[in-house]
């Protein structure tokens, strides 16, 4: 079926050139070789498989009816890397951003992701790539090693992926893609990109120096921006037509921040508008995060607080202490992790802490107590607890007849006491104890449940509680589904039904 351009006897079917304004270049021809089915864990891809006129094999997912779309067509325009794709490498973020394109691709019901040959190790080979990172592992950058080589930093040439777009039919895209090059290149190929954004992949340890040297000498955006800066006027030929000026979109951060301000964002479509959109313009409302193995446990037998889930549903979590006014964890993640619960990993204000103690057992001298970085209440059952410091309200749960209260009304309890104090918007972090009685009281609006793709046999339990009235035991709520690198939150819609 594939066969080398010329070298068979069955003629081309498609060939495609793509000119450089009105120059004559030598022009990147595509064939479309091949077309299948690509059934994905993001959505059923329709596979284009391609050869170029270089001999170079590539292969475009699309979702969607994208030829012609009135509107830009979501582009992931995507540099093949064999260590980040295939074996999970976290020297680099390539893993991470192919599968949050397709995601995100999915999610949009249209979209295209190009998978780009030939760029392996930003156009130098892959065994080169390794030579380069041989260098990197004794101290010299990402740019230098190549330059160390003998090559140029980046050698990529996008004639070949434009090529595919016009086989397609898109001629707008919005690009997916924190690299500003990419976007002039496909500019200078005719391509109208109507915007630029980045993916939402955080930084991990293993790549921050990396990611770090590609903003400071390779003008990627900062981490979490997504704009469309005017390329530089060197690589924007004057003699085009047809493409339209590039248009400069809300960054993450500015999103970020009308999402704070409780204002409807612009974007509906943008990742944190449908991630958080819900939450922030809700003046009242309860939710709760819990991160789990995919087995149900939240941490190792000896509860010494190892995190489950990685550094995005991290993020998550600060995300939703900075959309609330007040965040809710009971005593005992107080005594095993001393938590501070500050909003660290993003923009916004902290929460009032609150910490639910029906028996008083928190140690005064917990963090929440008398770190000073934000107010505390500490809601307790025991008459006699005093405050430990001025940044701490105790607030004595009692029943109605000045007795404990049960159990199964402290929730309800909480959450009154809470809006008293015009704090309407409350999150549940933990632990798995306390996230399960707000859920079987009835007392949530919402449930973020992060599973991390593992497996643990046993430890500290996560969500576990009664069935929830239904006769059959079983609960289908709404759901939502977000992708946080390598694990999945789950967001259940408690507030119908
Ligand atoms: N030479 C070299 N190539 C690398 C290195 N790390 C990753 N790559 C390659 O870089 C390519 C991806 O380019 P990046 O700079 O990560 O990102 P980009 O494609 O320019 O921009 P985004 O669209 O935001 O991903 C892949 O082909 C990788 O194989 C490295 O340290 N040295
Ligand atoms: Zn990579």
């Amino acid at each position: 079926m594939s066969r080398h351009p010329g070298a068979g006897t069955q003629p081309m079917r498609r060939r495609v050139v793509v000119h450089e304004g009105t120059d004559v270049l030598p022009a990147v021809a595509v064939e479309r070789v091949a077309s299948t089915w690509l059934p994905t864990d993001h959505a059923r891809f329709r596979m284009h498989g391609f050869r170029d006129s270089n001999g170079v094999e590539h292969v475009a997912l699309v979702h969607g009816d994208v030829a012609g779309a009135p509107d830009p067509v979501l582009l992931r325009m995507h540099s093949e890397c064999l260590t980040g794709d295939a074996l999970g490498s976290r020297r680099c973020d390539c893993g991470e951003q192919l599968q949050a394109s397709m995601a995100r691709i999915a999610a949009a019901g249209v979209g295209v992701v190009i998978y780009v040959r030939g760029h392996e190790g930003r156009g130098i080979g892959l065994l080169e790539k390794l030579r380069a990172y041989a260098l990197q592992d004794r101290g010299v950058d990402t740019v230098d090693a190549n330059l160390a080589l003998g090559h140029p930093a980046d050698a990529r040439t996008f004639d070949a992926a434009a090529a595919i777009l016009r086989d397609l039919g898109v001629q707008r895209v919005d690009l997916l893609s924190s690299n500003p090059l990419k976007e002039h290149a496909l500019t200078a190929l005719n391509v109208e990109v109507s915007r630029r954004r980045g993916l939402d992949v955080l930084d991990r340890a293993d790549n921050a120096a990396y990611l770090e040297t590609k903003r400071r000498r390779m003008s990627h955006d900062a981490a979490g921006r997504t704009s469309s800066p005017p390329p530089p006027p060197s690589s924007k030929p004057t003699s085009h037509p047809t493409s339209a000026p590039t248009t400069t979109t809300a960054t993450d951060a500015e999103v970020w921040r009308s999402l704070l301000a409780g204002r409807p964002a612009a974007d509906p479509d943008h990742e944190l508008v449908r991630r958080y959109g819900p939450l922030a313009t809700a003046p009242r409302v309860v939710v709760a995060q819990l991160a789990q193995s995919a087995d149900g446990f939240i941490t190792s037998a000896a509860g010494t607080g190892d995190v489950v889930t990685g550094p995005e549903d991290h993020r998550h979590l600060h995300r939703l202490r900075a959309l609330v006014d007040a965040v809710v964890v009971g005593v005992t993640t107080v005594v095993v992790d001393d938590p501070r619960l500050t909003v660290r990993e993003t923009e916004g204000d902290d929460p009032v802490r609150v910490v639910l103690d029906p028996h008083g057992r928190a140690p005064r001298t917990a963090g929440v107590f008398t770190d000073g970085l934000a107010p505390t209440l500490w809601l307790t059952g025991r008459p006699d607890v005093r405050p430990p410091s001025d940044q701490v309200e105790v607030v004595h749960l009692a029943g109605p007849d000045g007795g404990p209260l049960a159990a199964a009304r402290v929730p309800g309890a909480v959450v009154a006491i809470l809006r008293e104090r015009g704090r309407g918007r409350v999150l549940v972090e933990g632990g798995g104890r306390t996230v399960s009685s707000f859920l079987a009281a009835g007392a949530l609006d919402r449930l973020y449940l992060t599973t991390a793709p593992i497996l643990m046999g046993g430890g500290v339990p996560g969500l576990r509680f009664e069935a929830l009235g239904s006769r059959t035991g079983i609960h289908r709520p709404t759901v939502r589904r977000h992708l946080l690198g390598a694990d999945t939150c789950t967001e259940f819609d408690l507030s119908v039904g």
